[in-house]
């Protein structure tokens, strides 16, 4: 059965924490994959949320590094609201913050209503008005997903995900949408470990204090994720970091770890290797 520890371990979260020294192992991490990958550029969505906005200052800086030593690389940035969006004055600080290269702004309503009224038309109808406006969430993003990978194709760019340990333990991520990455420059952090890379890192402290939201949900926009968890990130973050815990959030973060990791794995198949 697999313990608290052994978590820990496959989600590499580290015994202890220097700020300082996360940033340059992260940012050298991002430089010498791009360097080698044969691409020169980085494509991050940025939606006004602490994720995004600590990963996309990684992003800028390590391609202005690169771009000190000789080789050409950039960051895009991508505002990718549905419609317009609630919290869209966080999304411009974080813009203003990173200060991207180039940002392009895309509007995935469009598409995301699209395919959800073929769905209808085709026949299909959801349990619920709930159940409709979750499926429609994780098509939301989904649209994020194939417009970051339009932009990465056509700019010689990697894809950044922005998936950190307190959200991988939960599952907590739309399977092939915003899961879907070349890059997780975020991996292993706790959500507080985030927070402290991005206050070092300099980003405004209204961001760093944000309550986190996946913002999916037309009839619960904004949500707090907590909410969604029935957990604290505080909880889920003194699990990771090995505290000692009440058994009952204990038993319910377990439990959220084995349900997911299909999400954490490559696709089943029959030959074996890829079993979860
Ligand atoms: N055992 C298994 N083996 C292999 N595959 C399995 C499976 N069980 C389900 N599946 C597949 O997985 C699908 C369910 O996964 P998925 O489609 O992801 O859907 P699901 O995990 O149900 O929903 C995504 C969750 O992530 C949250 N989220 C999404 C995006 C961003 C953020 C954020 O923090 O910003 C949070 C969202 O609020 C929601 O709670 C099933 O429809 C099925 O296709
Ligand atoms: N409206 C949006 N515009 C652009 N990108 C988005 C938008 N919503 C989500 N994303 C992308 O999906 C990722 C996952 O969303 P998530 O909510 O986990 O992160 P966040 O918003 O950056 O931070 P937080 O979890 O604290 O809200 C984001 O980091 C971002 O890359
Ligand atoms: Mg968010």
């Amino acid at each position: 059965m697999t313990s608290q520890f052994d978590i820990i371990r496959e989600l590499g979260v580290e015994p202890s924490f220097d700020v300082a020294h996360e940033a340059t192992r992260r940012l050298a991490f991002l430089k010498s994959y791009l360097l080698r990958s044969g691409l020169h550029n980085l494509v991050l969505g940025i939606s006004g949320g602490i994720d995004s906005t600590t990963a996309g200052i990684l992003a800028q800086q390590s391609v202005k590094e690169l771009r000190a030593t000789g080789f050409n690389a950039r960051f895009i940035a991508v505002r990718l609201p549905y419609g317009r969006q609630a919290d869209a004055a966080d999304a411009d600080a974080a813009l203003a913050t990173i200060d991207p290269d180039l940002t392009f702004e895309v509007d995935i309503a469009p598409a995301t209503d699209a395919t959800w009224h073929s769905l209808r038309r085709a026949g299909f109808a959801s349990a619920s008005a709930a159940q409709a406006d979750f499926l429609r969430g994780n098509v939301k993003a989904r649209q994020r997903m194939i417009a970051q990978y339009a932009l990465a194709g056509g700019t010689e760019a990697l894809v950044i995900g922005t998936d950190h340990a307190a959200e991988a333990v939960m599952g907590f991520f739309t399977k092939f949408g915003d899961g879907a990455a070349d890059l997780l420059p975020l991996a292993g952090l706790t959500k507080r470990r985030v927070r402290a890379l991005a206050a070092h890192l300099g980003a405004p402290e209204s961001l760093v204090k944000k309550i986190p939201t996946a913002d999916l949900e037309d009839l619960a926009p904004l949500r707090p994720d907590e909410d969604a968890h029935g957990l604290t990130y505080e909880q889920i973050d003194d699990f990771l970091e090995g505290k000692s815990i009440e058994p009952r959030v204990a038993d319910i973060i377990l439990a959220r770890y084995r349900a997911t990791a299909h999400k954490r794995a490559l696709p089943a198949s029959p030959v074996g290797l890829h079993h979860v």
